[in-house]
């Protein structure tokens, strides 16, 4: 038997459909949804992000900015252009491609974006919105992640989940999504000791780690549903998860491909986010 496969691109069309509906609304009230995509530096696979957003944006039809500034670029000169940003009234969202060159300070960086066009998710306000359970704006790929389980009829709520991954941007916050879904959670990361034996216990496997092809099917319960966040460049070029997908998928229930599964819905949930944050503006 071989797992049903979850197709994020597909699933990522059809929520796309859904926004073109509402942004049409919108957009005959007066409002046109704007975003701006702030790049630092020449990273070759940002560049790839950078293009499927300004992509998506076109196909919505979004007010779309890509501003790309040199790798040189002063930690004080970037806080200007967010500035400049916070106050623009046509921009609803403000995104910095992470990670930053390293004179410049992440945190700062982050925290000068206004909470209302933190579109990622990441300002510490929204962080704690996500704690408390306010209706914020959710950071995109966590809430991709729970979008892929309730479309494929694989809600949280019961379940254990079993997260590998902490980091702010995946592991903690998609932890903290599954929570709220009603599963029972825990978080693996590079000190946990037989990490094989804890995902084995998994009915959802979710990995963010940044190690290509780390889960084997020693690591998988039969049936469990398996959600590769990794997207990792190999040597040819081509992209790899964190899962050994081909090993995976005689024992899964159900499994994430990459490119294909995870990556497509964070570009959709940044948008649906910049909608979101246009609609909350024109109040
Ligand atoms: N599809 C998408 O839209 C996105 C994909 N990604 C991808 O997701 C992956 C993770 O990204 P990100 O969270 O930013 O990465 P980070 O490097 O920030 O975090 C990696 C996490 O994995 C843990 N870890 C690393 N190695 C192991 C291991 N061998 N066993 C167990 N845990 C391990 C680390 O543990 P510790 O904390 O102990 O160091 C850390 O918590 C990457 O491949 C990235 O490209 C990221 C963002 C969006
Ligand atoms: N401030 C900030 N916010 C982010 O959300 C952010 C970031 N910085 N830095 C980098 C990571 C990574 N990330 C991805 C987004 C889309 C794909 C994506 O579209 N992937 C496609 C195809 C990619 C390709 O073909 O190269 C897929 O997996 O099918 C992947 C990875 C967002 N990140
Ligand atoms: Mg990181």
């Amino acid at each position: 038997m071989s797992a049903q496969i979850i197709y994020g691109k597909q699933i990522s069309d059809s929520i796309r459909e859904e926004l073109i509906q509402e942004v049409e609304q919108l957009k005959q009230q007066g409002v046109t949804p704007g975003l701006v995509v702030i790049l630092v530096g020449e990273d070759a696979a940002s560049q790839v992000y950078v293009r499927n957003k300004a992509k998506a944006c076109e196909q919505l039809g979004y007010h779309s900015e890509v501003i790309r500034v040199p790798a040189e670029t002063t930690q004080q000169e970037l806080l200007a252009l967010i500035g400049k940003y916070n106050e623009q009234q046509n921009i609803h969202g403000i995104l910095v491609q992470l990670p930053l060159p390293k004179h410049i300070e992440e945190k700062a960086i982050i925290d000068a974006i206004s909470v209302e066009k933190d579109v990622d998710g990441f300002h510490p306000v929204s962080v704690g919105n996500l704690m408390i359970g306010d209706d914020a704006l959710l950071p995109c790929t966590p809430s991709g992640v729970i979008e892929l389980l309730k479309r494929t009829g694989n809600s949280p709520a019961g379940k254990h989940a079993v997260v590998i991954g902490r980091s702010n941007i995946v592991g903690k916050p998609v932890a903290m999504l599954l929570l709220r879904e009603n599963a029972t959670v825990t978080i693996c990361h590079s000190r946990t000791p037989n990490i094989a034996e804890i995902a084995r216990q998994a009915d959802i496997l979710v990995v963010g780690v940044g190690v290509p092809k780390l889960v084997k099917k020693e690591w998988v319960k039969p049936g469990a549903v398996v959600i590769d966040v990794g997207v990792n460049r190999l040597p040819d070029g081509k992209l790899c998860g964190d899962v050994d997908y081909d090993d995976v998928l005689d024992v899964a229930g159900w499994i994430t491909p990459v490119p294909g599964g995870v990556g497509p819905m964070t570009i959709t949930m940044l948008m649906a986010n910049t909608l979101k944050s246009a609609k909350q503006a024109r109040r």
